[in-house]
């Protein structure tokens, strides 16, 4: 399944992502949950769509259906590690997104790369 969804779908560097933060035509997409981004930080400008409501959120047809995913940017789509957003990429394809990809390692390999972040909130 990951196999069939690597060999699908682009995967772009953190640097590759970072260089087309805050275009126009570019959304970074965010599939974490939501205690992920509190506890590890989140990047600036990158939309949340928690990796449960991306078909509802792509799919037209869906109640859920969020314009943003009907705009033709290029999505770029991120987790932790980049195993979710393989297959998440690989899903947005197959649901008619045309400019897709993803970032190979996730917000880990983004923090590692040293790139700008809004750092977690400490645990209490
Ligand atoms: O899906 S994951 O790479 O964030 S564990």
């Amino acid at each position: 399944m990951l196999d069939e969804a690597n060999a699908e779908v682009e995967a772009w560097s953190p640097h590759a992502a970072s260089e087309r933060l805050g275009r126009d035509d570019t959304l970074l997409v965010d599939l974490r949950d939501p205690r992920e981004l509190d506890r590890e930080g989140r990047i600036a400008g990158a939309f949340h769509c928690p990796r449960g409501m991306l078909e509802f959120w792509i799919d037209p047809d869906s109640p859920y259906h969020k314009d943003i995913f009907s705009s033709g940017k290029q999505f770029v789509f991120f987790c932790a590690g980049g195993l979710r957003s393989a297959l998440a990429a690989k899903t947005a394809q197959d649901l008619g997104l045309e400019r897709v990809s993803h970032i190979e390692g996730g917000f880990s390999a983004w923090k590692e790369a040293g790139l700008p972040h809004a750092p977690g909130k400490p645990r209490s």
